[in-house]
């Protein structure tokens, strides 16, 4: 398999590297770029000189269509307008921006503040949630490949939602991240001597991931509501916990709850149910695919919290993407991912 990566110098793109580069199904890669046409990749990443040996290539049209699968991992904003005339070209693609995932094309322009992509292929592209969406991504040419917190936050409240456990109407989800999911540009907030030794709250009651979550709770679970969800910078490279709390639904208990994602996930080789919170952390799933959740319930006040923990660059983008492409070529979900969390 022929596979292009735009934005490989980000954050997003070098994950993708390691992933693919031992992805058995994948015999070439080739990396683009807005900026850097003919740099010679190792001499910018040079961990990699033994591994990818060739220059950048400028982004074209006519190289990308001869890919079997086009990753784009740019910020938001330009893959609105790079993918729509590939769309049906012959690669899949698979967009880790937000720049797909909004049905609403208003919704994306008060939330992103920039001109979204044409409806046509927002409506063909699918949410590539993979564990909710499979088949849909299955037949998909366009993947939008979910936020970072989506992905932790649905993971964990999908399967209770859908099937009522919990109140649906009152949810409030705390969420951190550490630095790495504001990619490789620095600014003042992700400098290290204010970041370090910091712990901040950013785009308070703004996030852009509140749409999006929204968005997929009535998608998967048929549940429309609004949410009230912050986050929170952690001085700390990788790894995103989020922690929701809701109102357990009269009569259900914390093992039903916890019965209940098992069930849900019995399936999915990248979702663990913790029981024990001493075992639930960052480091547990960090370089890894895996989302990890734990709920618990507060007999007091009858309400579930309920904490997952993903790699905000594995699951949260670069893994997830992988495991859509497996999909869409009737790969097992965990090949080329199947790696053990670094935990210390
Ligand atoms: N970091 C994270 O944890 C997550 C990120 N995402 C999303 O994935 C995308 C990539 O994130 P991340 O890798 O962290 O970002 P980075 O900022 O680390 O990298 C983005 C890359 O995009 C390229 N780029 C910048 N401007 C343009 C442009 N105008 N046209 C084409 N390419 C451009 C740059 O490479 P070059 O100059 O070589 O072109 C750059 O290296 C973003 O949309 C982000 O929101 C999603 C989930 C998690
Ligand atoms: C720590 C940090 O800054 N995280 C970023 C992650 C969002 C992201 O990746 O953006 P899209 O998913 O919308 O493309 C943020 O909160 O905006």
């Amino acid at each position: 398999m022929k596979v292009g990566i735009v934005g490989a110098t980000g954050y997003g793109g070098l994950e993708l590297i390691r992933f693919l580069h031992n992805h058995p199904a994948v015999d070439r890669i080739e990396l683009f770029t807005s900026s850097e046409e003919g740099v010679l990749f190792s001499s910018k990443f040079g961990h990699l000189v033994t591994i990818v040996d060739t220059p950048l290539k400028k982004i074209a049209y006519d190289a990308l269509e001869k890919f079997d699968v086009v990753f784009t991992s740019t910020p938001s904003g330009v893959t609105s307008e790079l993918l729509p005339p590939l769309v049906g070209k012959g690669p899949k693609l698979i967009d880790l921006s937000g720049d797909f995932r909004l049905k609403d094309l208003a919704s994306y322009e008060a939330w992103y503040g920039k001109k979204a992509a044409p409806a046509n292929s927002v409506q063909q592209s699918v949410y590539g949630l993979t564990e909710w969406n499979t088949e849909r991504i299955r037949q998909a040419t366009l993947i939008a490949n979910p936020g970072c917190y989506p992905t932790a936050v649905l993971l964990s409240l999908l399967p209770l939602i859908k099937e009522r456990l919990i109140d649906p109407s009152f949810l409030v989800i705390d969420a951190k991240s550490g630095i790495s999911g504001a990619g490789n540009k620095p600014s003042q907030t992700t400098h290290f001597s204010e970041a370090n030794e910091n712990l901040s709250i950013y785009k308070v009651n703004t996030h852009q991931h509140i749409p999006e979550i929204e968005q997929a709770l009535s998608m998967f679970a048929h549940v429309d509501t609004t949410i009230t969800f912050n986050t929170h910078l952690i001085p700390m490279t990788r790894g995103i916990l989020a922690t929701s709390y809701a109102s357990v639904m009269p009569g259900i208990t914390e093992a039903q709850l916890i019965a209940c994602l098992k069930t849900a996930y019995e399936k999915h080789p990248f979702l663990r149910i913790v029981t024990d919170a001493n075992s639930l952390g960052t480091n547990r799933v960090k370089g890894s695919n895996y989302c990890d959740i734990l709920v618990n319930v507060d007999a007091r006040t009858n309400r579930a919290t309920i904490v997952s923990v993903i790699d905000n660059l594995v699951k949260g983008a670069a893994g997830q993407a992988i495991q859509n492409m497996n999909v869409q070529f009737d790969l097992p979900q965990t090949t080329g991912l199947d790696v053990v969390p670094f935990f210390i």
